[in-house]
């Protein structure tokens, strides 16, 4: 048997389409909703995913501020910029790709965001927010995750779902959103001793580790759901995810491909917290 594939991209059209209906909507009122995108330092794989941005932006009609900084930009100037944009009534979004540079704090900036404008959900507050049950906003990989999940029209409550990793910017949200859909939440990393032991029981695995091959078809459950978050290079240097793909098909109901899953999505829900964020001020 072949698993059915979950197409991010297809998702992300859908999506799309309806965030770009609600931008319209704003922008006829008078409040195009705006998203600042900061990108320090030269990159490569960062200017691909702020480019991918930017672009996703224009195609939906939000307004996008590109501000690009050169390795050696200053905290302070740094900080004084995201000052600026959290007073802008303009801007409804502001997101700093990271990784920074290593002069500069990332904390110190997540934390200047203002929390009505940290669409990232990387924030602090926004975290214990999502903690807590309250609607901040919610970290853009994993709120994708949820979506993908969700259109397979699987329903989480009392199932078993193991997510591997434990990132503040994937795994430990990832877990908390399932757990808020009423999942069995078993969170396994690298101090894990039998990460298969925990996985075959799995009805939904989450792999968010940046390793490839870390899942493999012997520790799915026949009928399990997968998604998978990574963005590996295998040895030809092609775009691959944790998930040994070939062999894990043949094993889940479901999977996503990499590329072509969780990376579009993840975008599409930046697009959604900043079309929500827009509408928020707006009211
Ligand atoms: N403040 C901040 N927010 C982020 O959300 C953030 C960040 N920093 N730093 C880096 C990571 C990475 N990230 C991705 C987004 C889209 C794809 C994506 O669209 N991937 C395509 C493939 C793109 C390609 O071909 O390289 C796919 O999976 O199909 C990947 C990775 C957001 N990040």
């Amino acid at each position: 048997m072949s698993a059915q594939l979950i197409d991010g991209v297809k998702l992300s059209q859908q999506l799309r389409a309806e965030i770009a209906q609600r931008a319209a909507a704003l922008t006829a009122a008078g409040k195009q909703p705006g998203l600042a995108v900061i990108l320090v330092g030269e990159d490569p794989a960062s200017a691909v995913y702020v480019r991918n941005k930017i672009k996703a932006c224009g195609d939906a009609g939000i307004r996008s501020i590109f501000d690009k900084y050169d390795a050696d930009l200053s905290e302070a100037a740094l900080l004084d910029r995201i000052a600026a944009l959290n007073a802008d009534p303009s801007v409804h979004g502001i997101l700093v790709q990271m990784p920074l540079p290593k002069h500069i704090n990332p904390h110190k900036v997540i934390e200047a965001i203002a929390t009505s404008k940290d669409v990232d959900g990387y924030s602090v507050l926004s975290a214990g927010e999502l903690m807590t049950g309250l609607d901040g906003f919610r970290p853009c990989t994993p709120y994708g995750c949820m979506k993908l999940i969700e259109s397979t029209g699987f329903n989480l409550r009392g199932k078993h779902a193991v997510v591997i990793g434990r990132s503040n910017t994937v795994g430990k949200p990832m877990g908390l959103l399932l757990l808020q859909a009423n999942a069995t939440v078993t969170i396994c990393h690298s101090a894990t001793p039998d990460l298969g032991y925990h996985t075959r029981q799995a009805d939904v695995v989450v792999a968010a580790v940046g390793r490839r091959n870390t899942l493999t078809a012997d520790m799915v459950k026949p009928g399990a759901i997968v998604i998978d978050v990574g963005m590996n290079r295998d040895d030809e240097g092609k775009l691959c995810g944790d998930v040994d793909f070939a062999g894990v098909k043949e094993v889940a109901s479901h999977i996503t491909p990499v590329p072509g899953g969780v990376g579009p999505m993840t975008i599409t829900m930046l697009l959604m917290n900043t079309i929500e964020s827009a509408e928020r001020s707006a009211k």
